[in-house]
């Protein structure tokens, strides 16, 4: 038999029960929290349980047999929990790797994911919070009043999210997770709920100091989109630390390794190497071998990230409510972003701060070679500083270049937002295959970027594709910048929104369905549109921003608008289309700026 069975360790904890049973696990004691079904810590190894290494702890056959494994580590570094709460898991936060060797002097972090097997219907976790900086959250850890401040996250069952060392999280009643980590135990408890621990008749430690050293605050909060790799394998992560796939077994398949793998099975019966294992199995996939497998199966499979590191750019995207720092792949794909709340009200270098935060997190497993901020104009492109936008007040006319580009050590770009995403749907999205492609943003505000065979046409001065002060009225209500007339104030978000308010109506979609609302917006974006054409002559004009959701209200009225203020010889020849990278546009162009 090439695989290697292991054993469960089980864990007594204050919030266990005995449901874990439920997973297929046996055990006798009460009050059961977590099954470690791949473990080498001394608290807990998990022990091979068939086959030729029978009895040998995992911590023991790694010592021994580093061939069955083929890392480099010198101690065996992942760690594989069944965790099914029976009531909540304390506030807490693990440190990353720098922290856990100063501060413990132990090797890893605890960057850790989880798989949701089962939530309750409306079931949630915590994961992340709202205070404003690491101050504000330890004002509130010893006021006793940190709950408040916790964000909440709907899960069910199939979820998966990485929780990087960092985050402030926690499990809640009836929501099990398996859990794939870095092999550590550190976890800095911030608030447990003033409970006594039935086997001591105290509360638990707090770890108040180091946890709110190791937390991230501002939160960041991390994505990483599922990537397919074929036709039964998923990628759900790949960090610095591990990768985890899902497997969906469904017939016959083969694979290899390269290194080691840990399988769990985790819904369902997976036929390998002539044995069958049901949910709740954790099997050692060694090194170097090949193995059939067959049944019917959904399979989580872990493995230690390779070293080499990948070339990529990341891509910021700064708005008025959220900011986004993406990694975006050569090849234009979002690998992975850290979101947090743009903080306008505090000093500029607040947000530096985190961003440094984040690409250094980047940089532990891609060779970064170009940053890109994406940010609301009117911008000083030569001088790499905000000017006037409406929403960043009191950054106004700090430059923002200069200081990330010291900060980073890395060459850094600034572009209007409109422009970024042309340049993303230019060379991804909806424009990919042609040559001229205009991009028109109508939401809060309207805005645009004309992007020629692959390269951003900015302009003289940076105002290129600023359409939204186009005049295409004589008439229109007063506005402190754009001009009377301009399609913004008639055809923008704003516009419609501040209609519907008059109307009594609640948004703007509503303000879509009456027909000689919807007539005159479709009218005044149509002669935009038309203005467009005959100023550039694109192969493509491409919508997108918020109004482009009612898109279905207006789409074929808005196609016999524009061809009607068109020459003849042009009506019909320029398509509209909708954009197709979403709100992904912003961070993908800005990674790509020149
Ligand atoms: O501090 P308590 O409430 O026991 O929770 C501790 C547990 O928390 C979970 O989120 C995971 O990080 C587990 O690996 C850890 O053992």
């Amino acid at each position: 038999m090439k695989i290697i069975p292991l054993q469960p360790h089980y864990q007594y904890r204050l919030w266990g029960g005995d449901r874990l049973k439920r997973f297929g696990f046996c055990f006798d004691e009460v009050s059961i929290g977590e099954a470690w079904t791949a473990s080498a810590l001394p608290q807990g190894s998990s022990v091979v349980s068939a086959g030729l290494h029978i009895g040998t702890t995992l911590d023991d056959l790694y010592a021994t047999h580093p061939e069955l494994f083929g890392i480099n580590s010198p101690v065996f570094p992942l760690l594989i929990k069944w965790i099914d709460p029976n009531d909540d898991l304390s506030i807490q936060v693990h440190p990353d790797d720098e922290l856990a060797q100063s501060l413990e002097g132990q090797p890893y972090g605890k960057n850790e994911c989880w798989y949701i097997l089962d939530a309750p219907e409306g079931g949630e976790i915590i994961y992340g919070h709202t205070f404003e900086s690491k101050e504000t959250l330890q004002q509130a850890l010893e006021a006793g009043d940190v709950m408040s401040g916790l964000i909440r996250r709907p899960v069910s069952r199939g979820d998966f999210l990485y929780v990087p060392a960092g985050t402030v999280h926690a499990l809640t009643k009836d929501v099990s997770v398996l859990e794939i980590q870095q092999s550590s135990d550190t976890t800095y408890r911030l608030y447990d709920y003033g409970r006594t621990e039935p086997t001591t008749g105290r509360t638990r430690d707090l770890h108040v100091n180091q946890g709110t050293l190791a937390s991230f605050a501002p939160h960041l909060d991390y994505v990483e989109p599922a990537l397919s790799l074929n036709h039964f394998r998923t990628q759900l992560t790949r960090n610095p630390y591990f990768f985890v796939e899902k497997w969906t077994i469904e017939r016959e398949e083969s694979v290899s390794t390269d290194t080691f793998r840990l399988l769990s099975v985790v819904e369902g019966t997976l036929e390998i190497d002539g044995s069958s294992f049901d949910i709740g199995a954790t099997l050692l996939l060694p090194a170097g071998q090949s193995f059939q497998l067959d049944g019917t199966a959904t399979c989580l499979v872990t493995g230690v990230s390779s070293p080499t590191k990948q070339k990529a750019r990341i891509g910021i995207d700064l708005g008025g409510t959220n900011t986004r720092i993406a990694v975006v792949s050569t090849e234009g794909r979002l690998e992975k972003q850290y979101k947090l709340k743009t903080q306008p009200h505090l000093a500029l270098d607040t947000l530096l701060n985190q961003i440094k935060l984040a690409v250094e997190r980047f940089q532990l497993e891609y060779d970064i070679t170009h940053v890109g901020i994406a940010a609301p104009g009117p911008l000083d492109l030569k001088r790499g500083a905000f000017l006037t936008p409406p929403n960043l007040p009191n950054w106004h006319h700090q430059t923002i270049v200069e200081p990330l580009c010291t900060l980073l050590g890395l060459p850094v770009t600034l572009e209007n937002d409109a422009n970024a995403a042309a340049l993303a749907e230019a060379k991804f999205g909806a424009g990919r295959h042609v040559d001229s492609v205009f991009y028109v943003t109508v939401s809060t505000g309207i805005g645009g970027g004309f992007v020629y065979k692959q390269n951003l046409i900015s302009g003289a001065h940076g105002s290129a594709g600023e359409v939204g002060n186009m005049i295409i009225r004589t008439d229109g209500p007063a506005h402190p910048t754009l001009n009377v007339g301009a399609l913004e104030t008639h055809a923008s978000g704003t516009a419609l929104h501040e209609r519907a308010r008059t109307k009594g109506m609640t948004d703007s979609m509503t303000l879509l369905t009456d027909e000689i609302e919807r007539s005159t917006f479709v009218e005044d974006l149509a002669t935009g549109l038309a203005n467009i054409i005959h100023t550039v002559d694109p192969d493509v004009i491409i919508l997108g921003g918020g109004v482009t959701a009612s898109a279905p209200l207006y789409w074929n009225q808005l196609q016999d608008a524009v061809a009607m203020r068109v020459y003849p010889h042009l009506r019909g020849a320029t398509p509209l289309v909708l954009q197709q990278l979403h709100g992904d546009a912003g961070v993908i162009g800005a990674a790509f700026l020149p």
